[in-house]
C-alpha cells in the first residue's frame, strides 16, 4: 500500500432544480460539494454517511458514470474527467462497481452464464471457449457452483444474487471496484459472508476498495481508512483504529455512539442528534453541520470550516481544532 491508485479533487455534482413559479432561478442541490482524498493501491478506503449525504454520488461520479460538475479524479496515472467516451471505456475495465441491490442490478432475462459474459464480450476477451472457461473460474472464486449458470437471477438469494454481482464486476480483473452498500440489502447474517468474500478477493486479485456505507459498523472490519460525508461534503478522514478510538468530529462522535458495541468497557454514551439533516438544495451557512451539532460554537454559525490535519493522516472540518481556520481567519480569531 504506497502510490495512491485514485485521487479524487474538488469533486462536484450539483443537480438544478427544476423552477416552478416563484423559485429560485439557477438552484441546486448540492449532491457532493467539492470533496478530496485518495486511496491507495490496495486499500480498503470506506465512506460513510447517512442516507442523502452524497456517498453514491461520489461513488458513480469518480467513475464518470453520471458527469461531475466539477473537479479532477486521476485513477492509475490517468485524468478521467479529460477522457473522451470511447477512451473512458477501454478505461473501464479497470474500475468496476458492485450495487446495492444485486437483483436490479442484473438483467432478469439473463441466465447467469449470459450476465457475466457480456462485458467480457464488450470488451472483446477470448474467443467463446476462454470465455466459458473464465466464467467457471468466476464462478468458483466467488462460491457460486457451475450448475447455477444456466440459471436466472430471481432463483438465487439475495446474498447469491450479490456473489453474481461480485463475479460480473471481477470479470474484467478490474484493480479498483467501488462497492456501492453491497451488503446494506442482505440479512446481517449473510452480510459477514459477503464481506469475508470480498476480503479474499482483495487478497486473491490484490484489488483496491471504495467501501460505501451508511453505518460505521458495516465498514469496520473491512476499511483500512475511513472518510465521513454530511451533506456533500467528507467532515472527517482517518485510519480505521483512530477513527474509532479517538474521533474528532462531533458527528462522527455521534454516528460512533450508535455503533453497538459488545465490550461495556469500551461501550460509548449515546449522543442524540437533534434535528434533521438539512436539505443539500439549502445547506446552512458556515459549518452545514452546526443546526445539529451538540458543540456548536459562534464561529460555525459564521464560517465553513476547511478539512485539515488535526494529527497524523486524521483530517477533521470542525472549528474545534484550530488549524481548520485559515491563516489569515487565525490571526483575527
Ligand atoms: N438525479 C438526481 N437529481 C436530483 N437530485 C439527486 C439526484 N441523485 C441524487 N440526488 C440528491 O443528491 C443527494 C445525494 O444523494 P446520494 O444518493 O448520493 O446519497 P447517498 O448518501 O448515497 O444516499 P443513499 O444511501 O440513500 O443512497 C440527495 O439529496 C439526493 O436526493
Amino acid at each position: 500500500m504506497s502510490e495512491p491508485l485514485l485521487q479524487v479533487e474538488h469533486l462536484k455534482k450539483y443537480y438544478p432544480i427544476e423552477r416552478k413559479w416563484f423559485g429560485k432561478q439557477g438552484a441546486v442541490v448540492k449532491a457532493v460539494d467539492d470533496i478530496s482524498f485518495s486511496v491507495m493501491q490496495g486499500e480498503t478506503f470506506g465512506l460513510v454517511g447517512e442516507s442523502g449525504c452524497g456517498k453514491s454520488t461520489t461513488g458513480r461520479a469518480l467513475l464518470r458514470l453520471i458527469e461531475p460538475t466539477g473537479g479532477q479524479v486521476r485513477f492509475d496515472g490517468t485524468e478521467l474527467t479529460a477522457l473522451s467516451a470511447k477512451e473512458l471505456r477501454m478505461k473501464r475495465r479497470d474500475m468496476q462497481i458492485v450495487f446495492q441491490d444485486p437483483f436490479s442490478s442484473l438483467d432478469p432475462r439473463h441466465t447467469v452464464q449470459r450476465i457475466l459474459e457480456e462485458p467480457l464480450i464488450v470488451h472483446g476477451i477470448g474467443d467463446r471457449q476462454e470465455r466459458q472457461r473464465m466464467i467457471r473460474e468466476l464462478t468458483d472464486v466467488v462460491g457460486l457452483a457451475q450448475s447455477h449458470l444456466q440459471r436466472y437471477p430471481h432463483q438465487f438469494s439475495g446474498g447469491q444474487r450479490q456473489r453474481i454481482g461480485i463475479a460480473r464486476a471481477l470479470s474484467l480483473r478490474p484493480k479498483l471496484i467501488v462497492a456501492d452498500e453491497p451488503v446494506s440489502a442482505l440479512d446481517v447474517s449473510i452480510q459477514s459472508q459477503v464481506i469475508n468474500l470480498l476480503q479474499d478477493l482483495q487478497e486473491e486479485f490484490g484489488l483496491t476498495y471504495l467501501f460505501i456505507a451508511h453505518d460505521l459498523s458495516v465498514v469496520k472490519h473491512i476499511s483500512d481508512r475511513i472518510a465521513v460525508m454530511y451533506l456533500g461534503r467528507i467532515i472527517e478522514i482517518a485510519e480505521k483504529d483512530k477513527l474509532y478510538s479517538a474521533p474528532r468530529h462531533p458527528y462522527t462522535q455521534a454516528l460512533l455512539s450508535a455503533v453497538p458495541e459488545p465490550d461495556p468497557d469500551m461501550r460509548r454514551a449515546r449522543i442524540l442528534l437533534q434535528g434533521e439533516v438539512p436539505s443539500p438544495a439549502d445547506a446552512p451557512v458556515g459549518c452545514a453541520f452546526h443546526t445539529r451539532c451538540p458543540k456548536v460554537m459562534d464561529i460555525c454559525r459564521a464560517r465553513r470550516p476547511e478539512l485539515a490535519e488535526t494529527g497524523e493522516g486524521h483530517l477533521a472540518a470542525c472549528h474545534l481544532y484550530p488549524d481548520t481556520l485559515q491563516e489569515d481567519e487565525r490571526i483575527h480569531s
